[in-house]
């Protein structure tokens, strides 16, 4: 490059693919030997507790992943799967029983649940200190006054981590969250805005997220619909992480994709969770170390 040549300096970096797989095997990797110590120091094994209720093929899939990745972490999970047709005051019996067993640290219930059974109720009844999805409501309200001392739901938690990777301060940031569950959304954009990003939350009423989207430093989006995020919503440089799963016919067969049109946005992103292989995999390790700080919980400091 010829010295007077000023090219370079008006040109974007090229965008950055954010590898959720990658950072969530160190994560795994570093919870495993934190694990395995606090088993040598304290005799205390993190144990989570996977209840799944009927056949749903995707959460059989899920729950399966969990479990594995709990035992490589050098933790114990014990799973439950009731019938379809399980009440909900049989589903709360098992989570009192799991409540009350002092060797279970973290209770997760997959959803989605039958429609006779209230996600709400079920949720709530398990006990905040072995909550580690972070759903019951008195940890939402950790999270939404800004007290530290909750569990913060897995995904969001994930996705706060991927940004961070590429970002370390993210205070001043603009940032508009796409879908405003209580699962991702909702916990999330409290998340960003702890971090000092001014946050926009769009939901199926919002009049145009294209346009809301256009103005963010950080795109998050969890709607659940494909290719929603198209490349003209993408600021140059923004950061886009892309919390969708959906499950597309292709010529070639099923394929999971995001909520993000991937191809049109990458090249004006700065960096992009892909999908799979970005949020996904940060979901179950964020779920181990809160299983982890579960159990850490119930060792009384020396
Ligand atoms: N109580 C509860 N807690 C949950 O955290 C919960 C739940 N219920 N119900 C279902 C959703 C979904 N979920 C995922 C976890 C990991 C991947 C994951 O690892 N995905 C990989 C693989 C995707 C694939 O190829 O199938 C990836 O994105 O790369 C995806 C989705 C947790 N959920
Ligand atoms: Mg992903």
């Amino acid at each position: 490059m010829l010295p007077d040549d000023k090219s370079a300096d008006t040109t974007l970096p090229p965008t950055r693919l954010i590898d959720g797989k990658a950072f969530a095997q160190r994560l795994r990797h570093d919870l495993r030997e934190q694990a395995l110590a606090l088993h040598a120091q304290a005799g205390v094994l993190p144990t989570l507790a996977v209840v799944m209720v009927g056949d749903d093929p995707a959460s059989g899939v899920y729950v399966r992943s969990k479990i594995r990745a709990t035992e490589q972490a050098g933790m114990r999970s014990v799973s439950h799967h009731l019938p379809g047709h399980t009440s909900e005051a049989e589903l709360l019996g098992l989570i009192a029983t799991l409540n009350a067993n002092p060797l279970v640290h973290g209770i997760l219930v997959q959803l989605p649940l039958p429609p006779q059974i209230r996600r709400d109720a079920v949720l709530d009844g398990i006990a905040p200190e072995k909550d580690v999805d972070g759903f019951h409501v008195v940890n939402a309200g950790r999270l939404a006054v800004g007290r530290r001392d909750g569990f913060i739901p897995c995904t969001p938690m994930g996705c706060l981590m991927l940004l961070k990777s590429v970002r370390p301060v993210l205070a001043g940031l603009q940032a508009v969250v796409i879908g405003c569950s209580n699962i991702v959304g909702r916990p999330m954009a409290r998340l960003l805005q702890q971090e000092g990003c001014t946050v926009t939350m769009t939901h199926l009423r919002t009049r145009d997220v294209a346009a809301e989207a256009r103005r963010a430093d950080i795109i998050v989006v969890a709607a659940g619909r494909a290719g929603l995020v198209r490349g003209d919503w993408v600021k140059p440089g923004a950061i886009v992480i892309d919390v969708g799963i959906n499950r597309v016919e292709t010529p070639d067969g099923a394929r999971i994709v995001g909520d993000v049109a991937f191809d049109e946005a990458c090249p004006h992103a700065g960096a992009i969770t892909p999908v799979p292989g970005g949020v996904g995999p940060m979901t179950i390790a964020c779920l181990l170390q809160n299983t982890l700080q579960a159990a850490r919980n119930t060792v009384s400091a020396p």
